[in-house]
């Protein structure tokens, strides 16, 4: 056989091969409407996204691969099938750091998949107000990176406001130098992007362009927006802002460090059951005396339950005196973390579980 009639043949068997997956999806996408009735019969406060079953979804699909995609590729088809799914049901509005094209954005779609509606907020303290006020279903919100550390504007929103955290996502970031068709590269005098890109590329900047103005702006796509009309700037930010943009790369993955990453938090008002893989946080204030996060830490040591992160911030109210950021791994219905909590409520002045949430698969 030619290569040509090799070709015609393989295409004839993936072109079946469609047909069935096209009418697999479409009986799949039938059951998630059945789903969605079942769903509103049982009363008014139907909740249509499940977030600990979409988990399971993921999992169950990475255990049985055996394709030659790897999981995360094969898990990520099945993310956007659930996805749309899910908008058969209910399409959800989810509200993250704007403008479109930032970081936070590549998060909540990395976690809910494309078929949701994007609400893009000018801060994260907004993205916060509009869940709380019912405007939104979810919000995304950076919590940590792992070349800068905690992203207090975040956690000091946790203090402000009673929401549940529902879920987390962990992004790969990689930052890339951006111009655009009329910047006149041998004469960049400001390089705009957010506080936290410039400092993840603080030693790559400091060797390529240690006399360029740093202007730190408020997110990093705001940053690719400016440079757009500016012929003697650059950007640093992401691929997602590049293309909507409309800019290049000058330098690609400038980031100081090749694993840089950033942990998002999915915020909402419904709970999540157990999945059996999962991560509580919390915020606790404990008494300003000698010994006090030694008290605190000594039940999660008692029961053998691994903390994945303990951060501080200071107090904004008389209540708060000293408060911790815990996250540990486990649900707060567990019986065994029950047992945890009760001994920290009783030396605490005040414990607050801001939600337990399944582990990130993706
Ligand atoms: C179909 C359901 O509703 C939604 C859609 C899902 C899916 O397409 O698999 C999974 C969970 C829910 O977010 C369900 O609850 O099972």
């Amino acid at each position: 056989m030619s290569a040509a009639e090799q070709l015609a043949a393989l295409r004839l068997r993936i072109d079946a091969l469609d047909e069935k997956i096209l009418e697999l999806i479409s009986e799949r996408a039938r059951c998630a409407q059945q789903v969605a009735k079942v769903k509103k019969d049982e009363g008014e406060a139907a909740m249509f996204y499940r977030p600990e079953r979409e988990a399971w979804v993921l999992k169950h699909i990475m255990e049985l691969n055996q394709s030659p995609l790897n999981n995360e590729d094969m898990a990520r088809l099945f993310r956007e099938i659930m996805s749309s799914c899910l908008a058969l049901e209910q399409t959800l509005k989810v509200a993250f750091l704007g403008p479109e094209g930032t970081f936070t954005q590549a998060a909540a779609l990395k976690h809910f998949g494309h078929a949701v509606k994007s609400a893009p907020m000018a801060a994260i303290d907004e993205v916060f107000r509009e869940v709380a006020a019912g405007a939104v279903n979810f919000g995304v919100v950076p919590v940590e990176n792992s070349t800068e550390g905690a992203v207090n504007h975040t956690l000091d929103s946790f203090l402000e406001h009673d929401l549940v955290i529902c879920g987390e996502v962990e992004l790969r970031i990689h930052h890339h130098l951006l111009v655009g068709e009329t910047t006149k590269t041998d004469r960049i005098t400001r390089i705009y992007s957010h506080a936290q890109s410039l400092a993840q590329c603080r030693k790559w900047l400091d060797a390529h362009y240690p006399n360029v103005e740093r202007v730190a702006v408020s997110s990093n796509a705001d940053a690719a927006k400016r440079v757009k009309s500016e012929w003697n700037s650059a950007a640093i930010a992401g691929d997602m802002a590049a293309s909507l943009y409309g800019l290049t790369r000058l330098f690609e993955k400038i980031e100081d460090r090749p694993d840089n990453s950033t942990r998002f938090l999915i915020i909402g008002n419904q709970p999540v059951p157990p999945t059996g893989d999962d991560k509580t946080s919390i915020i606790v204030s404990m008494r300003n005396k000698p010994g006090a996060l030694h008290e605190l830490l000594l039940p999660f040591h008692a029961n053998s339950v691994d903390l994945t992160r303990i951060e501080t911030r200071p107090s904004r109210s008389g209540k708060w005196t000293y408060v911790f950021f815990i996250d540990f791994i486990g649900h707060h219905q567990d019986p065994l973390i029950k047992d945890v909590l009760e001994k920290i409520r009783s030396d605490a002045v005040a414990l607050k579980v801001l939600g337990s949430y399944p582990k990130a698969v993706l």
